[in-house]
């Protein structure tokens, strides 16, 4: 009799590639090594795009991005030790911003790791994740892989998005287990982000004190963005006439140019209004934690968040709306019969007369700007604004200081999600990360339009742009300096905020293609020509070193000792 064939085997880095395509993953972002560079090669020989970054830092912030273009998570893959912990600030980030995304790492030997005898790159990785993820998981036998991948991806989605860790040690990668032992281990989510409806009540008591408000305000955040709830966000909005402030990642919801849009009327808005409906924006410091004076100390709050124990986080909230956005949006549609809730004219006339005066009033700014020389941050901007109003296709990422502020302010966005930011957190260095993975997740050309500090974050990446070929056009607004590049030093060394770049001959170095320009038109010219080429380039603009404020918009924060800049 022939012998028994013996039994297919399979082992721990097959099961995560299993566990990944069975749950629809297409995209891995990560940086390879000991003990994750097999994982990577087998999940790019089974149809999953695998993306080398050069710095996990950048991989973990791309794979925060993927999540909040596409409600599902992107995956960040690290070495252990040192590759995990350079992954955190993205783990970290992406939980502050409510991104989902799981980060996963190998990791040393528990026997050696546990006794602290001295591994190879040895680290508690799950115990330092744990305090900047949503959660944070490990597992410790193959046959829990499919448990592992499942769990963390749940996790990231469900509720409140956010970063997930989960830890893989060498030894389970490499564990050898039965391979139809394997393939029962393994399982598809079900509804892995389930819809929380609202209690029909609690929307009516909101209904109710929106329709009594004398000057009532929506605010909308990043979370109304990530929802995908679009048309019944702007179907209450125009239907209750009620103005609205778009946090900067929930700028294109509705068009920027929307005339309930009182993004540039906002501090009036927010210190007169007297009832203010937040959806998916928290009262942070962004919102200047809903205090007085910069709010109506009088002002009642309806909030809209998925998560409940966000209700009174800063303010009393009057009309708590527990529930994902979607579902809510719909809910407060269809309770509100038509004209129940109608923002007074009189207050919707205050609102686009006091916009009317600041458009008015930086109407001389800008256009001073556009024949600056040396060249200043709104002239460039002008110039990127206008070639973006024939590119509506194209994505923007935004990071910097004077950088962020001025962009935000200056271009308008026509449609949701297409603008991403340093965000709440505020953190640097999110720019390359973010523009590969905007360009790899739609395909849609990228404009990351970057301070030169912020640049420096992520520079290295610029050679991952070239090596994929990627649609991302860089603009660097280089003021040759964090903040101003005019400081004087008292001794022979540059000035702290000191800097000087040439960073179009960077790119050329990994063969994209380098603009230097010193007038808008030069910058007008470069942006059209590079979008309409679709591939990497980068558009060096030589602006004013004496140009813009230290730390932009939030130099209030800096401390004000003995040594404060006066
Ligand atoms: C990870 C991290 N490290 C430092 C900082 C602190 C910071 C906030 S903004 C900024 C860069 C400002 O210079 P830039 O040239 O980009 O902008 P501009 O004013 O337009 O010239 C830094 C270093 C933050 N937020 N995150």
């Amino acid at each position: 009799e022939g012998a028994e064939e013996p039994a297919a085997l399979t082992d721990g880095i097959h099961l995560v590639v299993d566990a990944l395509k069975l749950n629809g993953v297409e995209n891995i972002y990560g940086v390879v090594g000991i003990p994750i560079t097999d994982l990577a090669r087998l999940a790019q020989a089974s149809g999953i795009r695998y993306i080398g970054f050069r710095h996990e830092s950048d991989a973990a912030h791309a794979a925060a991005a993927a999540g909040f273009l596409t409600q599902r998570p992107g995956i960040c893959l690290t070495v252990s030790a040192p590759g995990f912990l350079n992954g955190l600030v993205g783990l970290a980030n992406a939980t502050t911003n409510c991104f989902p995304m799981v980060q996963i790492s190998g990791s040393s030997e528990r026997h050696i790791v546990d006794l602290q005898r001295g591994d190879y790159e040895e680290m508690d990785q799950l115990s330092a994740a744990k305090q900047f993820a949503k959660a944070a998981f490990r597992v410790s036998r193959a046959e829990d892989i499919g448990r592992g991948i499942a769990r963390s991806i749940r996790t990231a989605i469900s509720g409140r998005p956010g970063g997930v860790y989960l830890d893989i040690p060498a030894a389970v990668l490499g564990e050898i287990i039965d391979a139809e032992k394997g393939a029962a281990s393994l399982w598809e989510l079900v509804d892995p982000a389930p819809r929380q409806l609202p209690e029909p009540a609690a929307v009516d008591r909101a209904i109710d004190l929106l329709a009594g408000a004398e000057r009532p305000l929506i605010v909308l955040g990043k979370g109304a963005a990530y929802a995908r709830a679009d048309e019944s966000i702007r179907e209450f909005v125009e239907s209750t006439g009620i103005p609205y402030v778009p946090m900067s990642m929930a700028k294109g919801l509705l068009p920027d140019d929307h005339p309930q849009s009182a993004a540039t009327s906002r501090s009036l808005a927010l210190k007169r209004a007297d009832v203010v409906m937040l959806v998916g924006a928290r009262l942070n410091w962004l919102l200047g934690h809903g205090d007085a004076p910069q709010w109506n100390p009088n002002a009642r709050f309806v909030q809209v968040d998925i998560a409940a124990n966000e209700m009174d986080s800063n303010q009393p909230i009057a009309a708590p709306l527990v529930g994902d956005i979607g579902s809510v949006m719909d809910a407060l549609v269809e309770r509100s019969k038509p004209g129940r809730i109608s923002a007074p004219a009189q207050w919707r006339e205050e609102i686009a007369a006091k916009s009317e005066q600041n458009v008015a009033r930086m109407a001389k700014r800008l256009q001073d700007a556009k024949t600056a020389h040396p060249m200043k941050f709104l002239g460039a901007l002008q110039a990127v604004r206008d070639v973006l109003g024939d590119n509506p296709r194209a994505y923007v990422v935004n990071e910097g200081a004077n950088a962020l502020d001025l962009t935000r302010n200056t271009i308008g966005m026509k449609v949701p999600r297409h603008r991403l930011d340093s965000g709440t957190w505020g953190v640097m260095g999110i720019g390359m990360g973010y523009a590969i993975a905007t360009a790899v997740e739609t395909g849609e050309p990228v404009v990351a339009i970057e301070g030169d500090s912020a640049f420096g974050f992520s520079g290295m990446e610029i050679e991952v742009i070239c090596r994929y070929n990627l649609p991302v056009v860089t603009v660097v607004l280089n003021n040759s300096g964090v903040y101003r590049g005019d400081e004087a030093s008292p001794n022979g060394d540059p000035a702290p905020t000191y800097l000087r770049a040439r960073h179009d001959l960077m790119i050329e170095a990994f063969g994209g293609k380098g603009y230097r320009a010193t007038t808008p038109d030069e910058v007008a010219a470069a942006l059209r020509e590079a979008l309409a080429a679709g591939v990497p380039a980068l558009i060096d603009c030589v602006i004013d070193p004496a140009d813009g404020t230290e730390s932009g918009n939030i130099s209030h924060l800096n401390p004000k000792g003995l040594t404060a800049k006066r």
